[in-house]
């Protein structure tokens, strides 16, 4: 099987042709394939190309620990490029369907730049989920063992919870991350995001991610945090997301659209070996 291993800094992702699957990969198959030890190691998986009759091409992504993901912009700045280096498209935009809406992606700089329009950022409590009356999830309080955080929640197909803080670190997102992704306030879980705002253009974040855990970089995470600064009055667009893995220009209008706009960079591409596929590690 072959796969193609691309990064968006740092968030780095495995593309896997359908084409080139002789079966469905099952969750297991996904675990050991991103695992860091005994496989290839990704934060995530992406299938495609695939059938679509609402966009030119449709698109599933998987997360490290099997899940199925309604979106990510760093996995679609990915497969975007996958498909311009496999001579899919051209410099005109093309459309791609996801399980959370289809996008529109352009490519620049030969494909080491691309923007996607991510869709419409909502902050209402039925769209991410939230459970609760419907409203609003805008600064409302949640506890995590003996800390009460303030956050808003907000999705652009998937869920995300962000905590605005004086000062953020990665120290944060790993301790409270994992009880946060799986809070029941959140139904189908949520990613995380640690907010530091810097100036009306700029926030720093760190993120815990929905079935992936500690990640650099996180393209649905800076669309869904920047949304959140915008909407608190804190910042104006254009707004540049820094993460340990370097920024992404978010730009949003005034119906909460976002255009994300960040690197790709391709790691390698090889085959998958059959033994692989039939190991079963004790503890994966
Ligand atoms: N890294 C991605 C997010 C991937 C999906 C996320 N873990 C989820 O389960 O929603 C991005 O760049 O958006």
């Amino acid at each position: 099987m072959r796969f193609y291993k691309y990064h968006a800094l740092g968030n780095d992702y495995l593309v896997i042709n359908p084409e080139d699957l002789s079966s469905q990969l099952t969750s297991e198959q996904i675990q050991i394939i991103c695992h860091r030890n005994f496989g290839i190691g990704s934060d995530g998986i992406l299938l495609g190309p695939l059938p679509s009759t609402q966009a030119q091409f449709g698109l599933r992504i998987f997360n490290p620990d099997g899940s199925e993901a309604e979106k990510s912009g760093n996995g679609l700045r990915i497969f975007s490029r996958y498909l311009w280096d496999t001579g899919l498209v051209s410099a005109a935009p093309f459309s791609i369907e996801t399980l959370g809406g289809v996008v529109q992606s352009v490519i620049q700089d030969g494909g080491k730049i691309v923007q996607v329009e991510m869709g419409t950022v909502s902050f209402w409590s039925d769209d991410i989920p939230v459970v609760g009356d419907r409203r609003e999830v805008i600064k409302e309080q949640i506890n995590v063992g003996d800390v009460t955080f303030t956050f808003c929640a907000a999705t652009i197909g998937n869920p995300h919870c962000v905590i605005s803080l004086t000062e953020v670190d990665a120290a944060i997102a790993k301790k409270y991350g994992s009880i946060l992704e799986t809070h029941p306030f959140f139904p189908n879980r949520t990613n995380v995001q640690f907010m530091q705002v810097l100036n009306r253009h700029t926030i720093k974040i760190e993120i815990w991610e929905r079935g992936a855990g500690y990640t650099l970089a996180s393209g649905s995470s800076s669309s869904a945090a920047a949304a959140v600064a915008h909407t608190l009055g804190l910042c104006d667009s254009p707004i540049t997301v820094q993460m340990p893995g370097g920024e992404i220009l978010i730009q949003i209008n005034d119906d909460f659209k976002i255009s994300m706009t960040g690197s790709v960079t391709k790691v390698a591409q090889g085959e998958l070996s059959a033994e692989l596929s039939d190991f079963t590690p004790l503890h994966p």
